[in-house]
């Protein structure tokens, strides 16, 4: 089903509701999150269906009542899509990512059970991720008649990627081969050899027949060879704890909790360990330690809380904490990095692009982030491991990340709840990745500011004016040139300090290496950006002329500076207008199909939305342009 942001607040409501009361029913039974991975073709839906059908706890009246509730308010396909709901993955919903899966749910006499099943067509990769998220455990479905297919080693590759530690093999179609053992174990077997080159360390294969029933739920007389669990037997009976590494103690605070002068309380759910009172804590990324004072909840205090358990701490003494922080185990602290290498699962339309700022939520924290490095893309199908610029729609790379400030976090190996994070895009606020931490980069932590006695506003000073950065934005011929050396030429007579960085002479030198494809424009800008940064503190008016096409790139220039300093320039020549005057004939030469990528005929220009000046090269000469430029930086315009 199409998860769509339209879903009325209401209808959101009642599932929340509808959900907590189903597994408010079932709570004392333990509860096992699979994934099905396999397509319709390997027998997928009879599978499910058979497994819903047969242990006659489809969902119920009060399901069925919301799902017409739903149909009711327009939801997608009229069903309703519990699954962000159940698992936790509200966050994705706000951010306005479309995910096709379906979640179902259905319960025994031993265990209550919420399966997602994932689409097994080529859009496969931020589906399954968004499904895989959270299970305990993947069935990988195989036709018996044909083995292990390029799409069975792409899904178990997620899988693994995603932690699933247990896989369950369903040789399905059983009855479509005479049931002939030897078929069973060498398909067992090819999926052995994968998931030790994968490390998935369990793996249970049942030989199946999903359309008659055959090893479903009895065992079946056709296979007498066969002396392994039935699939339900399976599910029900599997270890399927989160027997991660205990890390000692992890409370990612939700919320600070402030009522009156005299409770300041930190709420959220322990991820790990356990909290006790009296037990010494230190909060992350800061540093400070405290003690626990008292355990809060709504059923009165605890001496202990555990793992899973949601509750409020108060400290004995009054230190900073905010939403997003992590209180930690004050012997065992959760690692704290600004740097590291990670997993990459690109679910944005548009590509990845190196040097570009997203926004990255780990926990409860969002912060600022970009991929300084692609190591490498890892072909789903084969695990091979691939150079790349950037990353396409349900790609995986693995990347160096850069955070803009240094966050708690433990490997995804060890914690998915402080391990997983998902990339936000700054413009659209979608979410366009989804990660998994692997270690931290210990650069970060080797460098260090260096204080300086002089500083820019004594630079400033000296030299007598404000420094600014004029970012001149617009298409190849549209004027940006003309008009910054009109302007410098006008300051420099007032007896102003300046400096002009023009794009063709910055790439004969520092930026030589870079052509015109997306990420060799993004790196051009941000090393531009950072320049006249440079510039800027040394006190100068640094006038920068780049076509600068893409607005994330602006946006990022925009964020080094400081106050006013920043004054955006839009160069509004239409196209045609740019092209009819072709300075240097490269229209002529991209529309010959002689340059690739040229801005405004094969490659975007986004216009700016809010810049501090628009300059109409139509209507008004280059000079009247330049005055209008000029009174601004003077602080008259
Ligand atoms: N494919 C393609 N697209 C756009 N421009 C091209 C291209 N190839 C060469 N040129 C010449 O390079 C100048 C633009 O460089 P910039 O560094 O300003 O471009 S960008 O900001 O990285 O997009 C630009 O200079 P201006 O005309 O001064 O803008 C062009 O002369
Ligand atoms: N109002 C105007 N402002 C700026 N340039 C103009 C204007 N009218 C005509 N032009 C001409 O347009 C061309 C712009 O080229 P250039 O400044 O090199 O653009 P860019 O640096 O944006 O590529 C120049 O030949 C300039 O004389």
């Amino acid at each position: 089903m199409n998860a769509e942001l339209q879903t009325p607040e209401t209808a959101v409501q009642d599932a929340v509701a509808a959900v907590a009361s189903y597994l408010e029913q079932h709570e004392h039974k333990q509860l096992l999150r699979f994934i099905t991975c396999g397509s319709v073709d390997d027998g997928k839906s009879t599978l499910i269906g058979r497994l819903l059908h047969d242990t006659k706890l489809l969902l119920d009246d009060q399901l069925a009542a919301l799902e017409a509730d739903s149909r009711r308010h327009g939801t997608q396909n009229g069903q309703i899509d519990f699954a962000l709901l159940v698992d936790g993955l509200q966050a994705e919903r706000e951010q306005g990512i479309t995910i096709d899966v379906a979640y179902r749910f259905f319960s025994t006499d031993q265990r209550k059970f919420i399966v997602a099943d994932c689409p097994g067509h080529e859009q496969y990769t931020r589906n399954m991720a968004t499904g895989a998220s959270t299970a305990d455990l993947a069935i990988v479905l195989v036709d018996a008649r044909k083995g292990l297919l390029t799409q069975t080693r792409r899904h178990s590759y997620i899988v693994s990627l995603l932690g699933i530690r247990h896989v369950v093999l369903a040789v399905n179609k059983m009855d479509l081969v005479d049931h002939d053992e030897s078929v069973f174990a060498r398909i067992a077997e090819d999926y052995r050899a994968l998931a030790a080159q994968l490390g998935i360390a369990n793996v249970t294969a049942i030989p199946l027949s999903a359309l008659n029933g055959d090893n479903m739920l009895e065992r079946s007389a056709r296979m007498p060879w066969y002396a392994g669990p039935t699939l339900l037997e399976h599910l029900e009976t599997v270890d399927a704890s989160h027997a991660r590494k205990d890390l000692g103690l992890r409370m990612p605070v939700q919320w600070v909790c402030r009522p009156d002068q005299n409770f300041r309380g930190f709420a959220g759910t322990l991820v790990s360990g356990a909290a006790r009172v009296g037990d010494e804590i230190v909060a992350l990324p800061s540093g400070r330690r405290s003690k626990i004072a008292r355990i809060v909840t709504g059923d009165g205090d605890l001496e202990v809380a555990i793992v899973g358990q949601a509750v409020t701490l108060t400290l004995e003494d009054e230190i900073d904490i905010s939403r997003g922080d992590v209180i930690a185990a004050g012997g065992a602290p959760a690692q704290v990095a600004d740097q590291f290498a990670a997993h990459v699962l690109w679910m944005g339309e548009q590509a990845l692009l190196p040097g570009r700022p997203y926004w990255l939520k780990i926990g409860a924290r969002t912060v600022g982030a970009s991929v300084t490095e692609i190591k490498h893309r890892v072909d789903v199908n084969t695990q091979d491991h691939l150079a790349a610029k950037h990353l396409e729609l349900n790609e995986v790379g693995y990347c160096n990340l850069h955070l803009d400030q240094p966050v708690a976090f433990e490997a995804y190996a060890d914690s998915r709840e402080l391990g997983a994070f998902i990339l936000i895009d700054r413009q659209t606020n979608g979410t366009v990745a989804a990660g998994t931490l692997d270690f931290a980069l210990r650069r970060a932590a080797n460098i260090h500011w260096q204080h300086l006695e002089v500083d820019k506003a004594a630079r400033a000073r000296s030299l007598g004016q404000s420094p600014r950065c004029v970012w001149f934005t617009g298409l190849s011929g549209s004027g940006k040139s003309t008009v910054a050396n009109l302007v410098e030429k006008r300051l420099a007579a007032l007896g102003l300090h300046t400096y002009i960085l023009d794009g063709d002479n910055v790439r004969h030198g520092l930026n030589k290496d870079l052509g015109f494809s997306e990420e060799d424009r993004v790196e051009n800008i941000r090393r531009v950006a950072e320049v006249s940064k440079l510039m800027v503190d040394a006190g100068l008016i640094v006038l920068v002329s780049f076509i600068s096409p893409f607005r994330a790139e602006r946006q990022m220039a925009r964020e080094l500076f400081e106050g006013d300093e920043f004054v955006e320039v839009f160069v509004d020549t239409p196209l045609a207008v740019a092209e009819g005057r072709d300075v240097k004939g490269l229209y002529a030469k991209a529309r010959a199909g002689k340059i690739p990528n040229f801005t405004g005929i094969d490659s975007p220009y986004e216009a700016p939305e809010s810049p501090e000046l628009r300059l109409d090269t139509v209507a008004h000469s280059p000079e009247a342009l330049a005055e209008a430029v000029v009174q601004r930086i003077l602080g008259q315009g």
